[in-house]
C-alpha cells in the first residue's frame, strides 16, 4: 500500500480499523509479556489507537510510528494532550509525557529510533500491507528491534479470494515464516470474529478469524 492510499483514508475518515475502545486482546494478554516496569513499548503503524494510552496508564513509555499527519494530530487532539513537536531525523516527533509518535515512514526507522524499546504491541500492521510489503515489513521489523524484545501480535485470517484487501488476510504459516527463524511463535488465541465484523460479511467474507501471537526471540 502506498503512502498516498493511507493519507487519503485518513483525510476521508475511512478508518474502519480504528477501535474506539482499548483492544481487548491487549488487555487480556499483555500479562504474558516479560517487560521491565516503566520501559518503552513500540507500537508500529499505530494510527490513533487508544492502546497507546492504555500502555501509558500501565506505567510504560510508548513510541508509535505512523505515516498519517491527520492520525497523529487527531490522536493528541482527541485525547486532550498537548504535544511538543520536534524533528528526529526523517521524522516529526510528537511527544507528551513519555508518549512519542514518530510521524513518517516505518521503512525509514532505524535501530537507533527504537533502541529504548523493550516490548512491542503490533495490531493490524501486517494486515494493512500487501504481500510483498509484508515481507519487507517483517524483515525490517526484525532488523531494527533490540535483541530479546517480545512482541504481542494480532492478525486476521479469511479466504483472500472472497475479498480484496486491505485489510489483507495473513495466515499463520506466513506469520511463522516471517518470525520463526528468530523467535518462538506462540499462538495465544484464535477467535471467530465474523459476528462482530458486519463490514466483512457485507463484502462477502464467510469465515473470519482473529489470531493473537506472542513472539519471543530465541
Ligand atoms: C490498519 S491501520 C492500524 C492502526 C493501529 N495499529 C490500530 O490498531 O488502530 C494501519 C496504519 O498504518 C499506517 N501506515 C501505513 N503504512 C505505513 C508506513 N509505511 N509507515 C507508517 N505508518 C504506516 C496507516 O496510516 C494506518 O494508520
Amino acid at each position: 500500500m502506498q503512502a498516498e492510499f493511507w493519507h487519503e483514508r485518513w483525510e476521508k475518515n475511512q478508518i474502519g480499523f480504528h477501535q474506539s475502545e482499548v483492544n481487548s486482546h491487549l488487555q487480556a494478554f499483555w500479562g504474558r509479556m516479560v517487560v521491565p516496569a516503566g520501559s518503552r513499548i513500540f507500537v508500529p503503524l499505530c494510527g490513533k489507537s487508544r492502546d497507546m494510552l492504555w500502555l501509558q496508564a500501565q506505567g510504560f513509555n510508548v513510541t508509535g510510528i505512523e505515516i498519517s499527519a491527520v492520525a497523529v494530530r487527531d490522536f493528541f487532539a482527541e485525547n486532550g494532550l498537548k504535544p511538543t513537536v520536534t524533528q528526529q531525523g526523517a521524522f516529526e516527533r510528537w511527544e507528551c509525557d513519555g508518549l512519542v509518535i514518530l510521524r513518517g515512514d516505518f521503512f525509514q526507522l532505524s535501530s537507533v529510533d527504537v533502541r529504548e524499546c523493550a516490548g512491542v504491541f503490533d495490531r493490524a500492521s501486517l494486515i494493512a500491507l500487501p504481500p510483498e510489503m509484508r515481507v519487507r515489513y517483517a524483515q525490517h521489523f526484525m532488523a531494527i528491534l533490540p535483541p530479546g524484545v517480545q512482541t504481542l501480535l494480532i492478525t486476521l485470517e479469511y479466504d483472500q479470494s472472497e475479498m480484496k484487501g486491505p485489510p489483507f488476510a495473513v495466515h499463520e504459516p506466513e506469520v511463522r515464516g516471517f518470525y520463526e527463524e528468530q523467535c518462538t511463535v506462540e499462538r495465544l488465541l484464535v477467535l471467530d470474529a465474523l459476528a462482530d465484523e458486519p463490514g466483512f460479511r457485507q463484502r462477502g467474507v464467510t469465515r473470519l478469524e482473529e489470531k493473537v501471537y506472542l513472539l519471543t526471540p530465541n
